[in-house]
């Protein structure tokens, strides 16, 4: 399949737009015009660019306002239009994008938008130009797919055909099935972009919150099994429009946009199973994707073991043994193992710095992540040690592959064979992950494509900070579960990265109550929780007074849903981790969502109270 890129989705000059996608991968881009008209390159010095990088100049965009006119304003459109054709020719240009006109049409005839973008189109045939016509969501009498498609056939001209673009056939809730009754010659042009599910105009959806294909809500893989399935076989683009893009790094931008194109084509694959071959779209399949069958370890890194150790001891970990070359140390509890490291700490007292995940075959996930375009992180190993598989995340978190295994093969080189014993913690829940501003989508569709995790619908908690914007991905079964939340916007500066980037582990038990007073004798500290909660939760839930009383004594903090009951307590925090213990009764399923705000606050008052 050919790839695309529109120069809007990306920050920077023309220049360094060009330069990212082109390292990325991607075989071409479209230009965006204004990207053009403030570039310090003339158009032939952009086209010897793109054909040095090896990038294709596929599309012109966008001719605006167009059709539905009177004859004044179609000479003058027409007079527009030959500029922007003569301006193609320099470029090496030979397809312009007509959006459906959203300003100036005034008579709503079918007749006559097909007559006068006949006119366009023969004009545009002097010039050696094909004309690709999008209905843009919020067209003025155009705004459906189907309905550019009638048009191009009344045009019936062999230049003019249509450009699809999925986010305003998706975002209306229009079917694309249609597509494939639509003659496959006729689709000059695919632009694909996601969004979130978010209920707001359409314009505003599209112009400030488009992401890439995996990133939001929209069900991409159907859409391009129906592209394959119409016998397309052009270049399929991305065309984003997202505030946060504009101003990210461009290079990671672009590897995000290719990551997403990669995933999807391997998504389409396995929705049309066998039927994906023999098109001539030719979509390409990864290496296979497999489920993760649980934590292998999570582990952090810190200037501080003692303090990281001492938590892990009053949590009822035990001591498993020094890494017999490496200055890491395991600890363990129940199925729970955790490493402390304190090579290379980051200036940071202490931090979730990666983790483990059991999977089948870790060297097939090593080579599906590496088609993925994630990074790899280098490990040494001795000819004596497990080779380690390691990717670094867009959060610097680093993940390893692990073979799925009772006993880890790796445990070995600690010198314990055996890391599981019976103790009131049965293992990790769940890893919290703070994401900086700019990285958060980029990190769904990382871990989601990489892990093979599903993305559940995103929520917003309050916070003193701001909201904190945060989804969970997770294997069905929920073997592995991450939770991914966003700093608020404007923290990055600050000095303290306690305030900015706070992370998690959740371990999970049998017996909070237990745990808890057995850790609280051990001297652990626990956030303190506010009274106020614990009044809330009376009305809310009518729970008796002795079970309220030991919930406030323990701090713990309560959740209930039609599936069962959620407790959980969480640590102080020590640099920017702390632990939370969690017990699910029945089929609770969720993470205590009302009672985030209330850990935000609480840790946000102890970060103040620390200050002074
Ligand atoms: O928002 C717009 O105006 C706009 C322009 C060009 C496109 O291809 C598009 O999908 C939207
Ligand atoms: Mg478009």
């Amino acid at each position: 399949m050919r790839t695309s890129i529109a120069t809007v989705c990306i920050s920077g000059t023309l220049e360094q737009k060009m330069l990212a996608c082109a390292k990325a991968g991607f075989d071409g881009i479209e230009i965006f015009e204004q990207d053009l008209t403030v570039s310090a390159m003339s158009p032939e010095e952009v086209k010897a660019l793109a054909d040095r990088l090896g990038l294709t100049l596929d599309l012109f965009q966008p001719f605006r306002d167009f059709e539905g006119v009177d004859a004044a304003t179609l000479a003058a459109n027409l007079a527009r239009a030959e500029a922007k054709f003569k301006l193609m020719g320099r470029l090496g240009i030979d397809t312009i994008l007509l959006c459906s006109n959203v300003g100036t049409a005034t008579i709503n005839d079918d007749a006559l938008f097909a007559a006068q973008i006949r006119e366009l189109g023969l004009l545009a045939a002097a010039y050696g130009v094909k004309i690709a016509y999008e209905a843009l969501a919020w067209g003025t009498f155009v705004n459906t797919y189907l309905h550019s498609w009638r048009l191009v056939e009344l045009v019936d001209l062999p230049n003019v055909g249509l450009c699809l673009d999925s986010f305003h056939i998706l975002s209306r809730g229009d079917d694309p099935a249609g597509i494939e009754t639509i003659d496959a010659e006729k689709i000059f042009f695919v632009q694909l972009a996601d969004a979130p599910v978010l209920s707001m105009d359409i314009l505003s959806w599209s112009r400030h919150y488009r992401v890439f294909p995996g990133e939001g809500g929209f069900e991409l893989d159907t859409f391009m099994g129906h592209l394959v399935r119409s016998g397309y076989d052009g270049i399929v683009s991305l065309e984003i429009f997202n505030d946060v893009f504009r101003q990210s790094n461009v290079e990671r931008t672009a590897v995000d946009g290719m990551r997403s194109l990669i995933w999807l084509q391997d998504l389409t694959c396995t929705l049309l199973g066998d039927g994906a071959q023999g098109h001539p779209l030719g979509i390409r399949a990864l290496p296979e994707a497999q489920r993760p069958d649980g934590f292998d370890y999570a582990e952090i890194r810190t200037e501080d073991p003692e303090a990281v150790a001492g938590m892990l001891a009053q949590l009822g970990f035990t001591f498993r043994g020094q890494h017999r070359r490496k200055p890491v140390t395991l600890w363990s509890a129940g199925a729970a193992r955790i490493i402390i490291n304190t090579q290379r700490s980051r200036g940071i007292t202490a931090e979730v710095s990666g983790f483990g995940i059991q999977i089948p075959d870790a060297a097939l996930a090593t080579e599906r992540a590496s088609a993925l375009q994630a990074p790899a992180v280098p490990r040494h190993h001795t000819p004596d040690e497990q080779p380690l598989h390691g990717i670094a995340a867009p959060d610097d978190t680093e993940v390893f592959f692990g073979t799925s295994a009772a006993q880890p093969p790796w445990a070995v080189e600690f010198g314990h064979p055996h890391t599981t014993e019976t103790g009131l913690i049965t293992g990790i829940d769940h890893i919290n992950l703070a994401q900086p501003w700019q990285a958060f989508d980029e990190s769904v569709l990382f871990y989601t494509s990489t892990l093979n995790l599903a993305a559940r619908p995103g929520t917003e908690v309050p916070s003193p900070m701001g909201l904190v914007r945060s989804q969970v991905l997770r294997t069905d079964d929920g073997a592995v579960r991450l939770a991914l939340n966003i700093v608020p916007h404007g923290l990055e500066n600050t000095t303290d990265r306690a305030l900015r980037y706070p992370e998690h582990i959740a371990l999970h038990t049998d017996d909070i109550f237990a745990l808890a007073r057995r850790a609280a004798s051990a001297g652990m500290e626990f956030l303190a929780v506010p009274k106020n909660y614990y009044e809330d939760l009376a009305a809310r839930f009518g729970l008796d007074a002795p079970t309220l009383a030991q919930l406030a004594e323990l701090n713990l903090l309560y959740d209930r849903d039609e599936h069962g009951e959620f407790l959980h307590f969480y640590t102080e925090t020590v640099g920017t981790m702390f632990f939370e213990v969690v017990q699910r009764r029945g089929g609770y399923d969720g993470y205590g969502a009302p009672n985030a705000p209330v850990r935000l606050a609480a840790q946000f008052e102890r970060n103040r109270a620390m200050q002074y």
